[in-house]
């Protein structure tokens, strides 16, 4: 039996380096399990603190399922689940892997978007960092606050939460958000994933007068100040965690950071590049079954923000491979934003970002409805990135059905209240022949005998195995190509039957699996670019490498039971039966830790 030595913190303790001493110990999440053996409670100091039961992990399943079925509302499951992972955090994401299908919605889109409108109501712990802009100049010095080694950041200033405008440091549910999903599906520690919020003023001024709301009562600085502090932060990160990867989420007007950092961090924009390339992924799919040559497609956008213009710039590059030209496949686009078509000549200042798309063949007519604008292009494309709920109304989905035997209609805005439409009005108005994928999910839907299955096209997706790939391969920056490589991969990785199926993206429960792949193609990119730092995986096989990477992803069964096959070894009879050697076991078992973290 495992002897106690009370005079030794045990080594998932984590004691405050603070000058003053330790104020306070936190616990490693998961400690306090009701699967772990009496032998692993007692080297774990929680014999006593936690119930008698030895569960397994399917009774532990079974009292999880049955406690959020129990809850009536998203919000409420959103919040047993964020509870779930503060108390314990190997349970939570088994849940979550074995669960993706159904759990991914409540602790994503779109129940994160309702999370976020309701933060401040419903805030109980910190789950990220915020930074603030009177906190300037002392940037560096606040992230080491942070307990853990830091593989990976998500940043957002709140200023476009999803489709729901400027939540200000309610946005932090997006990054807390993203991250798990990096956990879940692409298997990056859940201990080297960082949120964070940044607290530059909100323009939202309902907010800043809620009595509840937890960021500074101030409005949003101005571009110029956001530039410098972006600066500062950009430096801090990469000086405190040298290989850190930072990806961008939900900035209003994302553009300038993307251009300024790409080449000098190791960062991307995942509403600009991830889209683009999730969505790559799925339209490679979906002209693949239209039956249209890639050259004769022609496609409308509604919306033409950076998601929008992201997705373009990216669907242009896969044209130019198709062998279009530059400028032919420019010319594949008509974009719509809250004025119109977008055009040369439509008589205000256009935004940098919408220019190369702006069109000048209009000969002085100007389209502010959508339907006239397709009756004139005569689309096969339409995509949604508006923000706007309900805007392909009936009456243009049945138009893009009149002009092809499969339209390809993508309303990709987020939540599920500002999809342009509905994944059931949009196989109705078509009798089915829609090649379709949104932004959140929606149901299945029964079509003439048959059960049709919506995809998704979401990031979530991509930037996992974009953001593995360059942790892995230690890549300098994330380069175009690594992007493309990502959404090239998805089309790529969906299986026979999906493909049969009709499918645009692979089924979400394959998950795993697709980020091994996505991610081998974004070190393959990274290598073929020479931006990696980790030379050695240049000299795999893609098979070697696909294993390399399992290997290398957190799997919160097997920490659950490294602890536990430690333990065995640790007092087998073969080491005196353990009571000394227990001591060594701490520093064994996080030596193995330590081993397999990324
Ligand atoms: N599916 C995904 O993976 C994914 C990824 C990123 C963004 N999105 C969603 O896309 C949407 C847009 O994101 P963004 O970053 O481009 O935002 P944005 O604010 O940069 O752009 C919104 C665009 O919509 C236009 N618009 C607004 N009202 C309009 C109207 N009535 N008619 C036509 N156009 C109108 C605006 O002019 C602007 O061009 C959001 O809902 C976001 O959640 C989805
Ligand atoms: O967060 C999402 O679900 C996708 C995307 O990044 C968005 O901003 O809508
Ligand atoms: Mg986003």
């Amino acid at each position: 039996m495992v002897s106690l030595d009370a005079s030794q913190p045990h080594a998932n303790v984590k004691q405050s380096r603070h000058p003053l001493g330790p104020r306070h110990i936190t616990t490693t999440n998961g400690d306090f399990d009701s699967s772990y053996p009496a032998e692993v409670r007692q080297y774990l100091r929680t014999y006593g603190l936690t119930p008698p039961a030895l569960e397994s992990y399917e009774t532990q399943a079974q009292r999880c399922l049955a406690l959020l079925e129990l809850k009536k509302t998203p919000i409420e499951k959103y919040q047993y689940l964020t509870h779930l992972r503060a108390a314990n955090v190997h349970l939570f994401y088994r849940l979550l892997n074995d669960n993706i299908r159904d759990l991914t919605p409540i602790i994503y889109t779109p129940t994160v978007g309702e999370a976020c409108l309701r933060w401040s109501e419903i805030f109980t712990q910190p789950e990220g960092m915020y930074l603030s802009f009177s906190d300037r100049g002392n940037l560096r010095r606040i992230l080491d606050n942070w307990p853990h080694e830091v593989d990976i950041t998500v940043i957002t200033d709140g200023s476009r939460i999803l489709g729901l405008g400027d939540l200000g440091v309610n946005g932090m549910g997006i990054p807390v958000g993203k991250l798990a999903l990096y956990t879940a599906c692409a298997g990056i520690r859940p201990d080297a994933t960082l949120p964070i919020t940044l607290d530059l003023g909100t323009s939202n001024e309902a907010l800043r007068n809620d009595p509840l709301y937890l960021g500074s009562r101030r409005g949003k600085v101005t571009a110029d100040e956001e530039r410098e502090f972006l600066d500062e932060l950009m430096a801090a990160l990469t000086e405190k965690w040298p290989s850190i990867v930072i990806q961008f989420e939900d900035f209003k007007n994302p553009f300038p950071s993307l251009e300024r950092y790409r080449d000098t961090y190791t960062m991307f924009n995942d509403d600009i590049q991830g889209t683009g390339a999730v969505i790559l992924g799925g339209f490679i799919t979906a002209v693949k079954a239209s039956g249209v040559p890639a050259k004769d497609h022609r496609a409308v956008f509604l919306g033409a923000g950076s998601a929008g213009v992201g997705v373009a710039k990216q669907l242009v590059e896969y044209f130019i491979k198709e062998g279009l030209t530059e400028d032919e496949a420019r010319r594949k686009f008509w974009f719509v934003d809250s004025r119109g078509l977008v055009t040369n000549d439509r008589g205000d200042k256009l935004q940098d970002h919408k220019v190369y798309f702006s069109r000048d063949d209009n000969e002085g007519q100007q389209f502010q409805s959508l339907s006239r604008l397709i009756d004139h292009v005569k689309p096969t494309i339409l995509m949604g990135l508006s923000t706007i709920g309900g805007a392909f109304t009936p009456e243009i989905i049945q138009k893009m059905a009149e002009l092809n035997k499969h339209p390809i209609i993508f309303p990709l805005s987020n939540p599920s209240s500002k999809s342009e439409c509905t994944f059931e009005t949009a196989v109705e108005h078509t009798n089915g022949t829609v090649l379709f994928a949104s932004g959140s999910p929606f149901p299945t839907v029964e079509h003439a005998g048959k059960t049709l299955t919506p995809g998704q096209g979401n990031n979530m997706y991509v930037f996992p195995g974009i953001g593995l790939g360059a942790i892995l391969s230690k890549a300098v920056n994330v380069t175009q190509d690594m992007i493309y490589a990502s959404g090239e991969a998805l089309s790529d990785a969906l299986n026979e039957q999906e493909r049969a199926d009709g499918w645009l993206y692979p089924d979400i429960r394959r998950i795993r699996e697709v980020s091994v792949v996505v991610t081998r193609n974004v070190i393959r990119s990274a290598q073929g670019a020479e931006v990696d730092r980790e030379l050695s995986l240049r000299q795999l096989s893609d098979e070697d490498l696909d294993e390399f990477i399992r290997q290398r992803m957190y799997d919160p069964f097997n920490e659950k039971s490294a602890i536990e096959t430690e333990l065995k070894r640790l007092t087998s009879p073969a080491n005196g039966n353990g009571t000394d050697v227990v001591k060594g076991a701490v520093a064994t078992v996080t030596a193995a830790t330590a081993a397999a973290h990324l």
